[in-house]
């Protein structure tokens, strides 16, 4: 069954052009929304949290559409925006007593019920008492989402979730959307590839509004096939590199660098192909170097 599916969507800001012409399909389970800053994340997923109208298109959510049928498809819907500001003065448990009140859980043992299970589905019940501002990214991120999960939603939006979390948090927290999209269909945006690619099966790669590929990672991996390259030179041509190819990453060796390099013709000099990565892959669509 398809989770949503979006048709020709198009979304200006005044004359400027945020989304064009938009088709995205997805199913159940978990997609990623790859794209770098500014590419329109945030915007494709404040229009699907039905905060945000849009120009011309069409999006369905299992089965109800956006606009006519806007209310049903809230009661299906959890959302954890960019930039989540909770008031912290409250405690965990009471932000999300709070939450749930404007959800519309208003039976006092259900309400009950509910916020205690998503605080343990969050891993934050030892921390339920505590004031919110006692507690660090990771965990203020944890209740995002358990504000999110509140109702019971079947799609949760997630729009960059894991943005300025430490290594760890970042562990923790991909581990825990792995878990709820057992239950749950999750829409994850980010512009870090490690975020999705343990997790992810099916991605879509945005950029400057358009949508550049949607497919498996390992497909979108395989956008990079014959145009990933090692190159390795010495110091004195590091600018040169630099300026003439699409770095992805270097190392020293000795006296001398090695770039992993996206270029369709093969380049000159000390130079061996490589196995291409989701990342190789991403840097390929996004600037336009395929096979
Ligand atoms: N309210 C607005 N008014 C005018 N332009 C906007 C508005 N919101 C976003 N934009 C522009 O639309 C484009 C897409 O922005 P959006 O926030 O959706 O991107 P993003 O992929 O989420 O990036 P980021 O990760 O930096 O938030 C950007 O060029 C941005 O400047």
């Amino acid at each position: 069954m398809l989770t949503l599916k979006i048709e020709g969507l198009q979304k200006n800001y005044r004359k400027f052009q945020a989304l064009k012409n938009i088709n995205l399909h997805m199913e159940t389970g978990l997609f990623g929304l790859l794209g770098p800053n500014g590419a329109g994340k945030s915007t494709l997923m404040k229009i699907l949290s039905t905060i945000l109208p849009f120009q011309d298109g069409k999006v369905t959510i299992y089965d109800f559409d956006l606009v006519k049928e806007g209310d049903k498809v809230r009661q299906l819907l959890g959302y954890l925006p960019q930039h989540f500001n909770v008031p912290t003065q409250f405690t965990g448990r009471e932000f999300l007593h709070y939450v749930a009140s404007m959800k519309g859980i208003t039976n006092q043992q259900g309400r009950h019920l509910q916020v205690e299970k998503v605080l343990e589905e969050v891993n934050l019940l030892p921390q339920a008492n505590k004031k919110i501002k006692g507690y660090s990214g990771g965990m203020k991120r944890r209740l995002g989402i358990a504000q999110a999960l509140l109702g019971n939603p079947k799609l949760i939006i997630l729009d960059e979730p894991t943005a300025g979390l430490d290594p760890s948090e970042r562990i923790r927290f991909r581990n825990l959307i792995e878990k709820l999209s057992k239950d749950h269909s999750i829409i994850l945006s980010t512009h870090i590839i490690s975020d999705i690619e343990s997790s992810c099966e099916n991605v879509a790669v945005i950029y400057q509004g358009e949508v550049l590929f949607q497919g498996s990672t390992e497909e979108l991996a395989e956008k990079a096939v014959k145009v990933v390259w090692e190159l390795s030179v010495p110091f004195s041509e590091y600018d040169q590199v630099e300026k003439e190819y699409v770095i992805i990453s270097n190392r020293k060796e000795k006296d001398r660098v090695v770039f992993r390099i996206i270029s369709k013709e093969k380049p000159q000099g000390e130079v061996s192909p490589v196995q291409p990565t989701i990342e190789d892959g991403y840097m390929a669509v996004i600037n336009g170097v395929m096979p």
